[in-house]
């Protein structure tokens, strides 16, 4: 039987963060999540089903060559391996937003993954090797987060690091972010972080 997936949307926009901005891409956002982090922009619940078929003649609609792979969390979707094969045949680069629990699928061109404080016992126990840039939302105070980025250096591989700001209620966290900035790139022989914003929100498109 041709497999389903959760699709909560499908569009074409530019990749608003990390190493990546700027990048036009079909964005296929999956339903459901492993984690709920409460300041969660995404509605992951309301998904309907599309069979792989559905799915590429939608992405095929737009002229973007790049597609991102998002959700929701997209490493807990059954048959993500036969959809990305079918979309690498066709051409496409494929990049990922992964909450960083979940090993990706071998098809994925670039991985950017988002590991949550609120969740360091689950890092601990398990998580990505590694990464093509780690982006960590500031959920909390420059010292909460302190030690959880030491933390995912330590435990996720990657050449790049970004701190996002926290989203909540419209108010971005913008001082406490970059003040863990500042204590991050303080040490001596450790890698460097970066700001990244969501300038997709910033530019009033999707
Ligand atoms: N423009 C744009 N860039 C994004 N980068 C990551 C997004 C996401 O929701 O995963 C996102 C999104 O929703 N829109
Ligand atoms: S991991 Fe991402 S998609 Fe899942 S609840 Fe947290 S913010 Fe939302
Ligand atoms: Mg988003």
């Amino acid at each position: 039987m041709m497999p389903h997936y959760r699709i909560v949307e499908i569009f074409e926009t530019l990749q608003g963060e990390g190493w990546n901005t700027g990048m036009p891409a079909v964005f296929v956002r999956f339903g459901k999540c492993n984690l709920a982090c409460p300041w969660c922009d995404t509605d992951y619940h309301r998904f309907g089903m599309m069979t792989l078929t559905q799915i590429v003649a939608q992405v095929r609609r737009f002229s973007a060559p790049n597609i991102v792979i998002t959700g929701g969390e997209p490493t807990i979707q059954p048959h993500l391996p036969v959809l990305l094969d079918t979309l690498k045949a066709e051409g496409y680069f494929l990049a990922i937003e992964t909450n960083g629990i979940k090993a990706v699928p071998a098809q994925i061109d670039y991985t950017a993954a988002s590991p949550k404080r609120l969740y360091r016992d689950v890092y601990r126990k398990r998580a990505l090797a590694c990464a093509d840039e780690i982006r960590i939302v500031t959920d909390g105070t420059p010292e909460e987060l302190f030690d959880f980025c030491q933390e995912i250096e330590q435990t996720i591989d990657a050449p790049r690091h970004y701190l996002s700001p926290c989203e909540r209620a419209g108010e971005m966290n913008i001082l406490e972010t970059i003040t863990l900035l500042g204590k991050l790139n303080a040490r001596p022989d450790a890698p460097h972080w970066q700001l990244s914003l969501q300038t997709h929100k910033l530019a009033g498109i999707d």
